[in-house]
């Protein structure tokens, strides 16, 4: 099988700015996306004092007290932003062992009573008291916005490594007013050995590009391959780890895979591990299945020269064929966060918890 691969490629986002240099780029990037669905990005445009100085904060960010945290939790949220607390998560009915902040990047609900729901999921960030942690908010901030201009700059080598114009998927995306995209601090603490050891249990992500900082050295995340066995995707500094979403595979009808992936808690002996996914979302409105791009056959080809994955147990993302993107998400968002749904979307709870708050909360179920 063309794609049973062994580890994660590495590609070198500085051959992509040198026309001599860019066809090599396309072409390990083709065979990433087709083949893998994980890699990893060097050399790329977020300055490394940007990311420095926001993996500083982050162990004082968990180190808020208690309830500096739970003033922002994320029940509070229509938008599905803010604090969670350790344990609050379901992952394939186990429960995930980490403690999360979920923020985004600037954002006025357009909203209106009346609207489609689904329009209410984007809404400004709730940020931990400025005096307690001063100029936390200011560093994630300007974070976000330089993996979003990454973000786009990589979805048009995408579009190129596809074999369609670098602005195919232009389509997908709104204005910048119009948009948010998600970025989420995350510390999985040590497996005290009563656990089942599930950072994260496997899962595919929802949306199109996902670029996660692995901002401590510890190993962890895992990818499955093609023929279903885990393959270590572990820390290298001064990288992102790229992945792809339910949604752009969905749109690239499977030529872009979207890859199961997982997180092992840290031994015992260890200290937290602390990550940050920035998750890229595409238009609320996007109806996906109405929105057909055409590929070249050589690149169609390069998908069945590839062959299909074996099915696994994660979470799939089914509704994309009928639904706008934001009703998908909104969905997924009410399934992991019910008590953020029961105060917020009382009708969607009741229809996805009938049986009213589930013991345990499922994030990807
Ligand atoms: O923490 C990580 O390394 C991965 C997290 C992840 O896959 C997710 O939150 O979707
Ligand atoms: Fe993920």
């Amino acid at each position: 099988m063309a794609g049973n691969f062994s580890s994660v490629p590495v590609l070198d986002f500085a051959l992509a700015s040198d026309e001599s240099t860019k066809p090599d780029f396309i072409h390990q990037l083709q065979n990433a996306l087709i083949n893998v669905g994980f890699l990893y990005l060097k050399n790329h445009t977020v300055p490394q004092n940007v990311v420095d100085d926001l993996i500083g904060y982050i162990p004082r960010l968990f180190d808020l007290p208690q309830e500096a945290k739970n003033k922002i939790s994320m029940a509070n949220s229509p938008h599905f932003l803010g604090y969670s607390k350790l344990g609050a998560e379901f992952t394939k009915g186990k429960t995930d062992y980490r403690e999360q902040f979920d923020f985004a990047t600037p954002h006025e609900t357009q909203w209106r009573p009346g609207a489609p729901e689904h329009l209410r999921l984007w809404g400004p960030s709730q940020w931990p008291d400025e005096d307690l942690i001063p100029g936390f908010r200011n560093t994630m901030e300007t974070y976000l916005s330089h993996v979003q201009i990454l973000s786009y700059r990589f979805i048009t080598l995408l579009a190129e490594a596809f074999g369609i114009p670098s602005d195919a998927l232009n389509k997908f995306y709104d204005t910048d007013e119009l948009m948010q995209h998600r970025g989420k601090v995350v510390k999985y603490p040590v497996n005290d050995g009563s656990l089942t050891g599930q950072g994260v249990g496997p899962h595919y992500d929802a949306g199109f590009l996902t670029f996660l900082l692995q901002a401590s050295p510890h190993p962890g995340l895992q990818v499955q391959n093609l023929s279903g066995q885990w393959v270590d995707a572990p820390p290298i500094p001064g990288t992102f780890v790229v992945n792809i979403g339910k949604a752009l595979e969905f749109v690239t009808r499977g030529l872009a895979r979207a890859t199961s992936h997982r997180v092992l808690s840290p031994p015992l002996c260890s200290t937290p591990r602390y990550s940050v996914p920035f998750f890229q979302n595409i238009s609320l409105n996007a109806r996906l299945a109405e929105e057909v791009l055409d590929f070249p056959p050589e690149i169609l080809k390069l998908k069945e020269l590839r062959g299909d994955p074996v099915q696994t147990e994660s979470v799939n993302f089914s509704e994309f064929d009928r639904e706008p993107s934001g009703k998908v998400n909104l969905i997924g968002r009410v399934k992991s966060h019910p008590d953020v749904a029961e105060r917020h979307y009382p009708e969607l709870f009741k229809q996805y918890f009938p049986a009213g708050m589930p013991q345990k909360v499922s994030a990807y179920s």
